[in-house]
């Protein structure tokens, strides 16, 4: 079978291929080269970027093949998110591999505006040795103003507390109590503005936060403010910001981000007083590492069709990772759901019962969907594409949980009836240390197969010698039968569901052959899990 292929399109750290393994072929294009991304990605399975490769719904709909869009660090704004779930894309970040990073480049910034370090070196290294022409202020007892008391905003604020400075912090959407942990005061912006010395940016690029420090903000700063912008070009409005550098109302930037990236052309690169980076937050050894292991970890879930916690564009919260076998458990039971039915139904039953139903189980009734689908569904089907496929296709589900699981410790059951008025249905636990699949209940016959690969079932009539007869029938039909099974007990239409577990499984023909020389009036099997 062909590797799937993993296309790198940023530089990424070395740690991030070891991450991914000897199992994907690994291709490289130039992400912020639109030619080289588009021609890539039409044979990429998942592909990586960082903040410089634009993955809009163009570039996602080149990827025809593309299962899941990985961004090596925190932004998304460089990802058509919308595009991707409409795609059935699954789109993973790494929320906090470079905040620790971005925060230590965020000080940086700061103790450059506050001492003018970089201005002073540029000057000694041209053969300058002027002292008072840099001299600058102390951050000790001055006061730091935060926007955005996220996770990067929040580290800047401890680190700065250890530099005596006062903290003020502008985030509404904090909970009470986060600020004043912090010893920082939480105030309006207004109040942000008027009193800080220092003001630093943490916030998302929202169209709400876009141009948030802009002409009229600039107005209002306390004379002789210094601003940082580690966070997203545009929130802080470049040309009011030269204005306002130039007048002196503002005293210094330090700025790590650019409205257009790479911006290499910008009037603040005139100006003494303004020091700027490369975008550099996240540019340390550590975060690179860190962005890259966990997207290539998300990538190998991905791809192998599992459910990855950190996927930004499937909504089912936190899922417990003690839920991980049931959810696989689930997809098994509903591939065989539909190996057994060779139909949808318009409406599905998923009822879990004992221990595990007291879990948030909405991605136990996703998993059930994305198994039912994916046998039937072209194009793969994945947690993200999963409810927009069954809403296509009419499939309603119904999750029921609570039931009491009598003779397990837990249950997950599927069930619906047909078009043609057939109820399917179809149950299964997972038992033992190693949480081992087993199938318990198959159209009403109460079985005990383990859900293992190269499964058949036959329904026959009750009659004696029928287990030696199937036995010999499947020999015939060239299966290498592992065990067999009968269920006389909870069918109702006089027949007996014979399970019967194989070396491999058969081929269509192979089952049919079977089945009419062992007297079945049907036979099917469960293939294994691709
Ligand atoms: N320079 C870099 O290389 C680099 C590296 C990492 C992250 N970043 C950027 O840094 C920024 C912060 O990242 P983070 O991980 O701390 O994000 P975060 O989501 O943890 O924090 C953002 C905070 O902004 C607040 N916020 C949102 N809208 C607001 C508004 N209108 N007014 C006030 N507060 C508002 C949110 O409540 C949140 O607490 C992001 O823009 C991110 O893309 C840059
Ligand atoms: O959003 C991020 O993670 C940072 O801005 C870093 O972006 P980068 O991966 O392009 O350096």
């Amino acid at each position: 079978m062909d590797k799937a292929v993993v296309l790198i399109a940023e530089e990424l750290s070395p740690a991030t291929v070891d991450a991914l393994g000897p199992e994907f072929e690994i291709r490289y294009c130039t992400g912020a080269d639109r030619a080289s991304l588009l021609a890539a990605l039409p044979g990429a399975d998942a592909v990586l970027v960082r903040s410089a490769t634009r993955m809009d719904a163009e570039a996602i709909a080149a990827g025809t093949r593309l299962k899941v869009i990985g961004r090596a660090g925190v932004g998304l704004d460089n990802v058509d998110v919308p595009a991707a779930s409409r795609a059935g894309v699954m789109v993973v970040n790494a929320p906090t591999s470079n905040v620790v990073s971005a925060a230590e480049l965020t000080v940086g910034l700061l103790l450059a505006v506050a001492r003018n370090i970089p201005q002073a070196d540029a000057a000694l290294k041209g053969g300058q040795w002027q002292r008072g022409r840099f001299t600058g202020v102390e951050l000790s007892g001055r006061t730091l103003g935060i926007l955005g008391l996220g996770r990067i905003g929040s580290l800047v604020a401890r680190r700065m507390a250890a530099f005596g400075m006062r903290l003020l912090a502008h985030d509404p959407y904090v909970p009470a109590g986060h600020a004043e942990r912090l010893g920082a005061r939480v105030v309006g912006l207004d109040e942000l503005l008027e009193s800080s010395d220092f003001l630093t940016v943490h916030l998302p690029r929202t169209p709400e936060t876009t141009g948030i420090l802009g002409f009229d903000a600039l107005q209002r700063v306390k004379p002789g403010v210094r601003i940082v912008n580690a966070a997203r070009g545009g929130i802080v409005d470049e040309a009011e910001l030269y204005a306002a550098l130039k007048e002196g109302r503002v005293a210094a930037a330090g700025i790590d981000v650019f409205a257009t990236e790479p911006c290499t052309d910008s009037p603040l690169f005139e100006l003494d007083n303004v020091v700027v980076t490369p975008h550099l937050g996240a540019g340390t050894a550590e975060a690179q590492e860190r962005a890259g292991v966990a997207v290539a970890r998300s990538v190998r879930e991905a791809l192998a069709g599992r459910f990855v916690p950190e996927a930004c564009n499937v909504r089912l919260g936190e899922v417990d990772a003690e839920l991980d076998p049931w959810l696989a458990l689930a997809e098994r039971l509903g591939g065989l759901f539909t190996a057994t039915a060779g139909a949808l139904p318009g409406r599905l039953r998923v009822t879990v019962g004992g221990e595990i139903a007291r879990h948030e189980l909405a991605a136990l009734e996703l998993a059930t969907v994305k198994g039912i689908l994916a046998p039937v569904v072209e194009g793969g089907v994945t947690y993200v594409n999963a409810p927009l496929l069954a809403q296509e296709r009419g499939l309603d589900t119904e999750l029921v949980t609570g039931a009491e699981s009598t003779a397990h410790r837990s249950l997950v059951r599927i069930e619906g009836t047909l078009p043609g008025g057939e109820h399917v249905s179809v149950s299964g636990t997972l038992t033992g240390h190693r949480g081992g699949e087993r199938l318990v209940e198959l159209l009403g016959h109460d079985v005990d197969v383990p859900l293992g690969d190269g499964l058949a079932f036959f329904l026959a009539p009750d009659e004696s010698g029928l287990i030696a007869g199937a036995g010999e029938a499947l020999a015939r039909a060239g299966a290498a039968v592992e065990s067999l099974r009968l269920a006389r007990t909870g069918g109702d239409d006089g027949t007996v569901l014979v399970a019967a577990a194989l070396a491999a499984p058969l081929e269509p023909a192979a089952l049919d052959d079977a089945a009419v020389r062992m007297g079945a009036v049907r036979g099917w099997g469960l293939e294994r899990r691709r």
